[in-house]
């Protein structure tokens, strides 16, 4: 009977495959056939390059189906039947337009029951079958019956059996997809409206950041603008990015940009170390008044009369002036830049006034010397003449000079100088070193990296920018300038670019200047391509050879350019730090500090965000235990929260003992932790385990045991995760014993064995985790604890622990030692 029913289902997957097939031909033929047309307008092209990128669009994403391409089917009351997929196919030419399509789309509104009906809510489903493949071939089908009578029937697990095969499943270093075994409470979560902040509250293994990536997915098919302004996906460090970077490619997605903090300010790569008191300090929102207090520090700060040698002469800047003009620059420029450049030019304004003055008041005979005193203004002294003569005033100035002895001097008529001639002498003071010097001390034009390492460098700027902190605090922040970035200066740089504005000044609008470099980059691939043609085609050659030059010039080569750079939306996003997203997914968001969340707010006007993450699980001093207290200064209580409660990752014995960990302190367990902890959704009969050694014997235990573990993995991988500070010590030993171990600031995630520093284990899984110097862990931090929580509860299979002398209290509270009972 099975057997019939799947040579049934594989005549009609055979079906849809070859329809597949078909579809995939006529694409790729229509994307061949745009490739040879020849565009005449502009217009023509940019149409050509749009079809272009529709097919290879199109074309990437039936290959990205081929694999599980159907996965289930619903048989519904009323004797229709849907088949689910990860992609719709219409049945074609012919068909009614009654007819059901071959294939739903698993995001489409009726293949929701999939996913979601039950035994006591059924949504019209009779019977959910899932359908298993391997490559093209069924190999197995599930199928579970929804009739009206079960209606006392529990609710529990959709799909059970695959969802089992899922979770037990080998891991290979990558995370999948789950769109066939997606469950009701997560599936709640993937299609929530796309509006305003939903939080996704859950414990370790509950599905956040699948569930996450998988509503990215879906929001993409539901609301196609968003593709526009693309998806951006935050995650805690690069390994995990690599980790999770082919779910949603996968899922025939591509409009999305995978990030870290320390990655979101273009040109800064946050490699730098620091403390965790002084990252922890860095990421109180008080920073962004520090920051401000630091900019306008350095607009016209008050410092007396200023003098400006000029010539042999001194010319005068009043502070009351200087200080009135900051004051109105500031009153009418948004940024610290604009207003600088315009405040820089009024400043050299009326220091050429000035010397406009002293120039219309000397009254030169026909040898150019001054008449009776020659300085009827009773402003410019002889010395003072021959100084600006000697300085090269304008020629034309000179002229004028010599002029003033004829008949406009005598006949007095008002201004004598015209604006030409004040423009030149505003020309000659802005080039001038002296006053130069003076325009960059009163508002310097800065960068974001000068504003902050002068701010770090200089103990009299940090004490007047943050008077809030303590006289300790600001020696955490102190440092000499140089020596790169870190993942908290980040934010810090980003808020400083809001204030400070571009500090090229451009006149050009950033299309107009981007729209520039790409005619320029054209040229340049047209240049090659001309160089190219003559050099290397044989004779005759170049008649069949349709060259760029043939149908575009730079300018056009620059909109193809363009028009291909649809593909790479997230590169376009990645380089330009004012770029906003149509939604931000957040994930470990507990992590992120104060300033960090500031920044994301900033890529999203629009507050369309998904935010998922776990408060019990936060390692960063910085991070955050209070959704509410996160999220309150940008959205105050307009936010959801939704609650993922079952754990499909880690075992139930593992997963007790995690908790346990967790909730032990010195005054016992906590009992609202323990509830709270996820439920597993199979237990594996294997306890963790954990032995004791001595402090010099832990590193070669440690190999052992390692080599081991692995050896006892049939397949999948194993991770050794370590306290940060001993990631390369303890790796190099694992290596020395088991070659295949990775290790470092990238470890390969696919090798069968990593050796991880806590921190990179985040969101991280693996078939058998072991822990060494779990004390190590805890004391690194003061959230060690719930280090310690992350480390263990990353396995899927297997969990030991290694430590050093008596085990530290939580682990001692978690799992009994090797002659306690169980
Ligand atoms: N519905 C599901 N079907 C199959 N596998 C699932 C399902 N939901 C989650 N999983 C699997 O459970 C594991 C844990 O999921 P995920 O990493 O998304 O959890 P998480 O909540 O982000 O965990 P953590 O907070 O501990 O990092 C993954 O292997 C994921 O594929």
């Amino acid at each position: 009977m099975v057997n019939s029913e799947i040579a049934r289902e594989q005549a009609y997957v055979g079906r849809l495959y070859r329809r597949v097939d078909e579809l995939r031909d006529e694409a790729e033929r229509r994307l061949a056939t745009v490739l040879r047309e020849h565009g005449e307008t502009e217009q023509s092209l940019v149409e050509r390059e749009a079809a272009f990128a529709g097919y290879a669009m199109r074309v990437a994403r039936l290959e990205a189906a081929e694999h599980g391409l159907c996965f289930g089917r619903l048989d519904m009351r009323d004797g229709r039947r849907r088949y689910i997929g990860r992609i719709g196919i219409s049945a074609g030419p012919g068909a009614g337009d009654d007819d059901e399509p071959l294939l739903l789309d698993w995001r489409a509104p009726a293949a929701r029951p999939f996913y979601v009906a039950t035994a006591a809510a059924p949504e019209g489903v009779r019977r959910r079958r899932h359908i298993a493949l391997r490559g093209r071939r069924v190999v197995a089908i599930d199928d579970e019956i929804l009739d009206r009578d079960a209606v006392d029937a529990e609710e529990g697990l959709v799909g059970e059996a695959a969802l089992l095969a899922a979770v037990n499943a080998a891991r290979t270093g990558r995370m999948r997809d789950i769109v066939e075994t997606i469950q009701a409470e997560q599936d709640e979560i993937i299609r929530a409206d796309a509006g305003g902040v939903l939080v996704v509250q859950g414990g370790p293994g509950t599905g956040k950041t699948a569930v996450a990536l998988h509503r990215a997915a879906y929001l993409l098919y539901t609301h196609p603008h968003l593709a526009a302004r693309g998806v951006l996906v935050v995650g805690p460090n690069s390994a995990f990015l690599r980790y999770i970077a082919q779910v949603l490619p996968g899922l025939g997605e591509t409009s999305v940009l995978l990030t870290t903090v320390g990655a979101m300010f273009p040109g800064v790569v946050a490699d730098r170390g620091e403390p965790p008191e002084t990252a922890e300090i860095k990421g109180r929102a008080v920073m962004a008044e520090v920051i401000a207090a630091a900019v306008r520090d350095r607009q016209a700060p008050p410092r007396g009369d200023i003098e400006i040698p000029y010539g042999e002469g001194v010319l005068r800047l009043a502070e009351r002036d200087y200080l009135r003009l900051a004051e109105r620059v500031r009153a009418r420029h948004a940024t610290h830049n604009d207003a600088g450049r315009v405040f820089q030019r009024a400043v050299v304004d009326l220091l050429a006034r000035q010397v406009a003055e002293r120039l219309e008041s000397v009254v030169l005979d026909e040898n150019g010397e001054p008449l009776d005193g020659g300085d009827p203004g009773g402003v410019l002294t002889e010395a003072d003449r021959r100084a600006l003569v000697a300085a090269g005033y304008p020629t034309a100035l000179l002229d004028l000079e010599v002029g003033l002895s004829g008949d406009r001097a005598t006949e007095n008529q008002g201004p004598l100088l015209d604006e030409t001639d004040l423009a030149e002498i505003r020309r000659e003071l802005a080039a001038d070193p002296g006053v130069r010097a003076v325009l960059r001390d009163l508002w310097p034009i800065l960068t974001p990296q000068r504003l902050l390492s002068d701010l770090y460098a200089d103990p009299g700027r940090l004490a007047a920018a943050a008077p809030m902190l303590t006289e300790r605090e600001r020696g955490l922040l102190r440092r000499e300038p140089g020596g790169g970035w870190s993942t908290a200066d980040v934010p810090l740089l980003d808020e400083a670019a809001e204030l400070l504005g571009e500090a090229r000044r451009t006149g050009r609008t950033r299309e107009e200047i981007e729209r520039a470099k790409e005619i320029a980059y054209a040229q340049g691939v047209l240049d090659v391509l001309v160089g190219s043609r003559s050099s290397d085609l044989n004779e005759g050659e170049e008649a069949e050879i349709l060259i760029a030059t043939d149908v575009i010039d730079a300018h056009r080569l620059a909109d193809r350019h363009r028009m291909a750079d649809l593909r790479t939306l997230a590169e376009r996003a990645a380089g330009d730090r004012t770029w906003t997203f149509g939604h931000v997914v957040v994930d470990e968001a507990q992590e992120l500090s104060q300033m960090a969340w500031r920044m994301l707010m900033r890529r999203c006007p629009t507050r369309s965000m998904t935010i998922v993450g776990d408060v019990a699980q936060t390692g960063d001093a910085a991070g955050t235990t209070s959704w509410a207290r996160v999220l309150e200064p940008h959205v105050g209580d307009r936010w959801r929260l939704a609650r993922l409660t079952v754990n499909y990752r880690t075992p139930a014995e593992i997963m007790t003992a995690a908790t346990r960990a967790l909730a032990a302190s010195a005054t016992g367990a906590d009992p609202d932790l323990e509830a709270e902890a996820p439920r597993s959704v199979r237990r594996t009969g294997v306890p963790p385990w954990r032995i004791s050694t001595t402090p010099e014997e832990l590193p070669r235990m440690l190999a052992s045991c390692a080599a081991f573990e692995l050896a006892t993995l049939e397949e999948g991988r194993l991770a050794v995760i370590v306290p940060d500070a001993r990631r390369d010590e303890l790796g190099k030993a694992v290596a020395a014993a088991v070659p295949d171990a990775s290790y470092g600031d990238d470890p390969d995630l696919e090798s069968p064995l990593v050796v991880l520093g806590v921190r990179q284990a985040k969101g991280l899984e693996f078939d058998s985790v072991l822990i060494a110097d779990p004390a190590g862990i805890l004391a690194a931090n003061p959230r060690g604890r719930n280090d310690l929580y992350v480390a263990m509860t990353r396995a899927t299979q297997r969990l030991g622990v290694i430590h050093a002398g008596p085990a530290p209290e939580p682990i001692a509270a978690a799992i009994p030692g090797p002659d306690e009972e169980g």
